[in-house]
């Protein structure tokens, strides 16, 4: 054995030296501590669990059950070691209302679920068509973002036991609760844990990041729903009528020009994406569309496309429902945010009375609205006034088949921001309708006398699709269609120049478009 003394100077001492030497001498010795035997060892011991023992039964006996909790809570709170890792909870509950934030996470991390995961949890309702895979508890999850590592864990806590005011006897006798306690229902949360510098960066970056994410799982899971507005005057039972919209039409499915179909693509995509910009400039979160054309050109497909891409509810009005125009103010107001609100063949669906309260003597051929408090600045306030007011990321779709029949003021940029002529088919427009009806995707030998006829003779594509219906045929159906369209030619000598003019009306349209947002 080596023992160092005090100047540091080194000396060697066996077992027999130690053996040899007396317990009281070896206390006395200058050169290394005094060694305590076994017995005064065994002593202490006992004292000291006594002692334990002894603080434990005061303890018990004296503190009543809350104040122990709340001594040992204190303790473990002060005595807790300062650890370099921050952890963010997010519970499932905000009080009575759910976490937006809880919902986001729990997203997430299905999305993350990879070969490592030891467990898992799988979920079905009865109306869903398939099994949801989630996370399970207790399990850790590791994500990095911008370097930084990540650990996300979901936790689920069993209901727990709340003690009444009678202490422990009041629990349990023999397996039957006593009346003094009550259980703290489940509650379930997940715990995001980090290096606490990085608080702020994940706070304000990556959190945000983790709810787009989630909100754009659910847009691609929303199912679309139309809504019939009903008048707020209207009958029992409540103000509209929703059904699933089930409509198939979407842009690949639609027969457009190419360049027309990615104008209106656009402008939806830089639509969703400017909630600042609307903000900064201190407009409504808003877009208006009209629609003109003829019967048949796609202008409900192409309402049902945007909303099916955008994943907006349709809200479908009928304004010769309206009786007032207080009446049409409480019918826009039980529309939800992202929502399309369509007003179909705007021109022939009502008589307006214009801004003066003469109606035009166009409309002369239509209905008249039985309350004349229903006006035509009505209508337009709602388009600017009401309508800035009550909700975000709002499209209006006016419809027409004679856009010419519309007073101006509905036409203004800022109401209607994007006038799209919904034309006579082209041949473009025949190429979607080929792929989509008969799946011929590259040229097919009767495709430039097809070409041909369509370019000269004025056809709408529900006409095309129509004969593309006929048969199973593709051949047979390629056949039919080209008699048709002679057919057509020959009783109809109109050449096709609104065709033409329709691409300039876009042009003109989207100049309207650019006035609006300057
Ligand atoms: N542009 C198009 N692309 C693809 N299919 C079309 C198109 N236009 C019309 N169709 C077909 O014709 C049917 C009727 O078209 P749709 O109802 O969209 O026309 P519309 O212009 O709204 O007619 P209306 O003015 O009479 O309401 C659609 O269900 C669709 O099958």
């Amino acid at each position: 054995m080596i023992v160092h003394n005090h100047d540091s100077s080194l000396f060697a001492l066996t077992m027999t030296d130690l053996y040899l030497t007396k317990p009281d001498t070896i206390m006395a010795s200058p050169f290394y501590p005094a060694m305590p035997t076994p017995s005064s060892l065994l002593s202490a011991y006992a004292t000291l669990s006594t002692s334990i023992i002894l603080f434990r039964t005061i303890f018990d006996q004296f503190f009543p059950p809350q104040l122990r909790r709340y001594l040992i809570e204190a303790i473990r709170l002060y005595w807790k070691p300062k650890s370099a890792k921050l952890t963010l909870i997010f519970e499932e509950k905000d009080g009575m209302t759910g976490n937006h934030v809880f919902d986001a996470a729990e997203a997430y991390l299905c999305t993350m679920i990879n070969p490592d995961v030891d467990r898992l949890r799988i979920t079905k309702n009865v109306k869903e068509k398939h099994i949801k895979i989630k996370f399970a508890e207790s399990e850790e999850l590791l994500d990095s973002f911008n370097g930084i590592s990540l650990t996300w864990k979901y936790v689920r806590q069993k209901p727990q036991q709340r003690h009444g005011g009678g202490g422990d006897d009041d629990l349990f006798h023999g397996g039957k609760r006593s009346s003094g306690s009550s259980f703290t229902p489940e509650t379930k949360y997940i715990e995001l844990k980090f290096d606490k510098k990085y608080k702020d960066v994940i706070i304000n970056v990556y959190l945000p990041s983790v709810i787009d994410k989630f909100q754009e799982l659910e847009n691609q899971k929303k199912v679309v729903k139309i809504h019939n507005l009903q008048s707020y005057d209207g009958g029992p039972g409540g103000y509209k009528e929703s059904v699933n919209l089930d409509h198939p039409s979407t842009f690949d499915t639609l027969a457009m020009d190419p360049k027309m179909k990615k104008a209106i693509i656009d402008d939806l995509d830089l639509f969703l994406m400017r909630r600042d910009f609307y903000k900064k400039v201190g407009k409504a979160w808003k877009r208006g569309y009209l629609l003109y054309g003829p019967p048949g050109t796609g202008k409900s497909s192409l309402i049902a496309a945007m909303a099916n891409y955008l994943k907006f509810d349709i809200y479908d009005l009928q304004l010769t429902n309206v009786r007032s125009d207080s009446s049409l103010k409480q019918m826009i107001l039980r529309t939800s945010n992202r929502s399309i609100l369509v007003i179909e063949d705007i021109d022939c669906s009502i008589q307006l009375p214009d801004r003066k309260g003469i109606p035009p003597s166009i409309f002369s051929d239509v209905k008249s609205v039985s309350d004349p408090q229903f006006s035509l600045s009505g209508l337009l306030n709602f388009i600017d006034g009401l309508w800035s007011c009550c909700g975000d990321e709002r499209i209006i779709i006016f419809t027409t088949n004679h856009k010419e029949r519309l007073d101006p003021a509905l036409l203004r940029p800022g109401r209607m921001d994007m006038h799209i002529l919904m034309s006579y088919l082209t041949f473009d427009g025949f190429k979607t309708l080929a792929a989509n009806y008969l799946n011929i995707h590259n040229h097919h030998p009767s495709f430039s006398e097809i070409e041909e006829l369509i370019n000269c003779i004025k056809v709408t594509p529900a006409e095309v699709a129509e004969e593309l219906m006929k048969s199973n045929d593709v051949e047979a159906m390629l056949e039919g269609l080209v008699k048709f369209l002679i057919r057509k030619k020959m009783g109809n000598d109109e050449t096709k120049e609104g065709i033409n003019g329709g691409y300039d009306e876009v042009h003109e349209a989207t100049q309207a478009k650019v006035v609006s947002l300057i």
